[in-house]
């Protein structure tokens, strides 16, 4: 029965369709079209229960204005989260709620403008400054992603669209923010990995380091258990900083099963994102996300990914390698040349044969 409520056509035809949101608001079927059929890959793996274990918390006034020793103690719960999770919430820092609150009410402006006026914004192309877009693809055949996403350039040069009104201050305002706490978490995480504070910024040329905006919007689902937000995927860039509209959808790999994360409205949930992993060697690892969608509410996430800069050639810091245990595992390339591949298909799996290839080892 169910089944054969997924095969019924929808009432709109694809074409007309540039967003799920439009999907959604122009249709009261109960089913989805079956190229959002996301089934075979979405029950694949345990999901673990909300007590089991939970997501580590680093508080960084300690970071900050800590004691020495409370500085050391809370690096080595830093190293312990990135090692053992590749994710952890910070709490008290510097992205106010209210900041965060008129960040996602912006972003939800933007969404709901009229879709000619959001379309001059759609982009192909991962390098394209401002690029909005959707997991609505009717050319492919297969499973879309029921999800709209609006991306936007933030450093080292910024980029936004010109509307809604104060989206650009308020997107000014939060980038930069965010990006003062990640220079405060990549110190710490440079000392963690018994470097020189300065080490990781240096090495990825943090001070022109591309920092991607980005809005994900998952409208509700009436067959949430068919679809997918976002399949489970790496971030690309050092460490990724996120926040949601209270909405909970997201899921981290942990020890092989998925973890539902509730991001309360104070926290920034970061998560460690590829390129750490390059420059660590693999002692800390990017962790594996998804965005699961729900029949109840609309979800809204911002991820910020803050990456090296695109002409920065990556590599294994020199100090964690040497020609026995320790080899490089990861192969050299600039952050550029990473998301071009990324996007054309081709890294992911090269990516992960090199780790595998160290695993074996
Ligand atoms: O919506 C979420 O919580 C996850 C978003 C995400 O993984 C991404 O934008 O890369
Ligand atoms: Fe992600």
């Amino acid at each position: 029965m169910a089944s054969a409520m997924s095969m019924k056509a929808s009432p709109v035809h694809p074409s007309k369709i540039t967003t799920v949101k439009a999907l959604v608001e122009s249709t009261s079927s109960s089913s989805i079209p079956s190229f959002y059929n996301f089934t075979p890959y979405l029950r694949d793996e345990p999901i673990a229960s909300d007590a089991e274990d939970s997501v580590p918390i680093i508080d960084i006034t300690l970071l900050v204005s800590g004691t020495p020793e409370e500085q050391s103690q809370i690096i080595h719960q830093l190293s312990k989260a990135c090692s053992d999770w590749g994710c952890f919430m910070v709490i008290n820092h510097d992205v106010t709620e209210s900041l965060t609150k008129a960040m996602i009410a912006s972003f939800q402006e933007f969404f709901d403008l009229p879709e000619e006026e959001k379309k001059e914004y759609q982009g192909n192309h991962v390098m394209d400054p401002i690029r909005c877009g959707t997991g609505f693809n009717p050319s492919m055949d297969k499973a879309n992603y029921w999800r709209d996403f609006l991306k936007c350039f933030a450093h080292p040069e910024f980029h936004t669209p010109n509307k809604p009104a104060r989206f650009s201050e308020i997107a000014r305002e939060f980038s930069k923010r965010n990006r003062e706490v990640v220079i405060i978490l990549l110190k710490a995480i440079s000392k963690s990995l018994g470097l020189e504070e300065s080490y990781v910024a240096k090495a990825a040329n943090f001070e022109l380091g591309l920092q991607l905006l980005a809005a994900n919007y998952y409208p509700t689902c009436p067959e949430p258990e068919k679809a997918i937000g976002i399949p489970a995927h790496y971030d690309h860039g050092l460490l990724t900083t996120l926040v949601n509209n209270g909405v909970s959808g997201l899921q981290v790999k942990h020890n092989e099963k998925w973890f539902n994360v509730n991001i309360p409205a104070n926290v920034l949930f970061v998560q460690v994102a590829d390129h750490l992993e390059i420059l660590s060697n693999g002692k800390y690892k990017s962790i594996a996300h998804r965005a699961l969608v729900n029949n109840k509410a609309t979800r809204m996430s911002i991820a910020l990914a803050h990456g090296p800069s695109l002409d920065t050639v990556m590599r294994p810091a020199l100090e964690l390698v040497d020609n026995e245990s320790n080899q490089p595992a990861y192969v050299e390339m600039t952050y550029r040349e990473f998301l071009e591949l990324q996007q054309t298909g081709r890294l992911r799996s090269k990516f992960q044969s090199d780790i595998e290839q160290s695993r074996a080892v």
